[in-house]
């Protein structure tokens, strides 16, 4: 379960007038209990999707509130959070760190695989199920921007995690691809919180969350959040 109590998050931020630094809200306060094992975050650029996933695994901490996963709280039980919790960044370049898609993945898998051979042929396993065999020796800079993103994706879920959050993970992906990703989130055992642009991935979460200027301003039934959204986007001119 991930519970957020009365969170708020705020950061400085230069004054465009040439004074002081000014401390803007990003987001909240935002009270939420989180146990469904598919929920869906949308809203506008810049509403505060991001801010609110990266909260769940510690990469952004409250600045007032508290956010915990199964009781560990993410200011002060971050490595343990983070070994519960997988983020998968929309940049896949923030999370690939070794040269090779074998080696990234390889990493991942270290705890549970500390023999090498193991771990390269579990390594292996990993790539395949993303397509990805044939590139799993090439230097990662030569990789498509999609297939990077799909190496990030299955280095995160390497690691076992108890939920993964993901940050608009089939940006990057052509069509077959973002299928092939979405039917797999679809399908895994975990908790997933997928913030997202694409609306029909949004509708067939169990549960949606409707973020706008830093607010969850609506938050329940799929379809009856993402016609919140869209009303939202009329509201602003959005055809
Ligand atoms: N560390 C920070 N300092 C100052 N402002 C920040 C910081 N992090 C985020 N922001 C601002 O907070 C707002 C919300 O950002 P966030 O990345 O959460 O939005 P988002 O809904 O994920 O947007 P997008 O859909 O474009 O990815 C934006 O205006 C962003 O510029």
């Amino acid at each position: 379960m991930i519970a957020l109590d009365d969170v708020v998050v705020t950061a400085w931020t230069p004054d465009p007038h040439g004074g002081a630094e000014q401390v803007v809200r990003l987001l909240g306060p935002v009270t939420l209990r989180l146990g469904e094992r598919r929920v869906a975050v949308v809203g506008a650029n810049g509403s505060g999707k991001s801010t609110l996933a990266r909260l769940l695994n510690g990469l952004v901490l409250p600045s007032s509130g508290t956010v915990r996963v199964d009781g560990l709280d993410t200011a002060t039980d971050g490595p343990a959070v983070r070994r519960r919790v997988g983020f998968v960044f929309t940049d896949p370049n923030a999370q690939i760190v070794m040269p090779t898609p074998l080696e990234d993945v390889a990493l991942s898998l270290r705890r549970r695989h500390p023999d090498a051979a193991g771990r390269e042929r579990a390594a292996r396993a990993a790539l395949r199920r993303f397509g990805l065999d044939d590139r799993a020796d090439v230097p990662v800079h030569a990789l498509s921007g999609g297939q990077r993103q799909l190496l990030a994706l299955a280095a995160v879920l390497a690691t076992e995690p108890d939920v993964l959050v993901c940050d608009e993970p089939t940006t990057l992906l052509d069509l077959r691809w973002r299928r092939t990703v979405d039917d797999l989130l679809a399908g895994l055992d975990q908790q997933v919180v997928l913030v997202t642009h694409d609306l029909d991935a949004a509708r067939r979460a169990d549960r949606v969350l409707v973020v706008h200027e830093g607010q969850v301003v609506h938050d329940g039934d799929p379809h009856d959040a993402v016609a919140h959204y869209e009303a939202l986007m009329s509201e602003a001119g959005v055809p």
